[in-house]
């Protein structure tokens, strides 16, 4: 197993803030230390729960939020939906392979349309769709849970799967010198976040254990300590 030499990013996601008061706790978190928004996109289709769409990103940047944002397309089909999220001030956009038909091509669609692009892998998915794809690719989402709620368990097989990936990552940047994130969702907290760097992520999202929490700042502080004795 191997660390991730990219800085870490703490990444909160907004399905566990406070949404009637977005924008004001999408800034506390950050001014508390988050690096990025972790924005989670349900469509009651691909998952069985139903979150915001772009109107609501748009939104938080009108609003101020100057931080990237980071899409995880749980949707079906994927297409349409990562264009309006492109538009609408998205930094990174992920979305689940199997929901689309054209995988290279959305990749591609997605960089067109001035984003980062990413693949995002659930417990059951293969990672091999990344031997055919990687150059499009800037971050690789692992799913520690099964998407569609916050508030799951970490599902312990995902710590070999994030060394898989990360060694898929590493012999692709030693090869090309291009940097891929991994980031990792679901049931990340700060008494397991060590083991998870430690297994190679770089990107951690987390939601309940840090909007849960009563200080922010205390617990994104005691992840990154984690991660850095890790
Ligand atoms: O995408 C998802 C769930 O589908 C995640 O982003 C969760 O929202 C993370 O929540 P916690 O497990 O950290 O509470």
């Amino acid at each position: 197993m191997s660390k991730s030499k990219l800085p870490p990013l703490i990444a909160p996601s907004i399905l566990s803030a406070d949404l009637a008061r977005l924008g004001e706790d999408v800034q506390r978190v950050l001014a508390a230390g988050a690096d990025i928004v972790h924005f989670d996109v349900m469509d009651n289709h691909y998952v069985p729960n139903l979150t915001f769409g772009p109107t609501i990103c748009e939104a938080l940047r009108k609003y101020g939020i100057k931080a990237p944002i980071d899409v995880h397309l749980m949707v079906e089909p994927v297409d349409a939906l990562a264009q309006l999220f492109c538009k609408a001030g998205a930094d990174y956009v992920t979305f689940h392979p199997e929901a689309t038909r054209h995988v290279d091509r959305s990749l591609q669609a997605i960089r067109d349309a001035g984003c980062k692009s990413g693949l995002v892998f659930n417990p059951a998915t293969p990672l091999s769709y990344l031997d055919y794809v990687m150059d499009k690719v800037d971050m690789v989402l692992l799913m520690s849970v099964n998407p569609g709620f916050g508030g799951q368990s970490f599902l312990p097989s995902a710590l070999t799967k994030l060394a898989q990936a990360r060694e898929k990552i590493d012999a692709y940047t030693a090869a090309t010198g291009r940097e891929v994130r991994l980031e990792i969702d679901g049931g990340v907290k700060v008494d397991n976040i060590g083991e998870i760097a430690a297994a190679g992520a770089d990107t951690f999202v987390a939601g309940s254990a840090i909007f849960n929490a009563k200080a922010y700042a205390g617990t994104i502080q005691a992840m990154r300590a984690a991660i850095a004795s890790a």
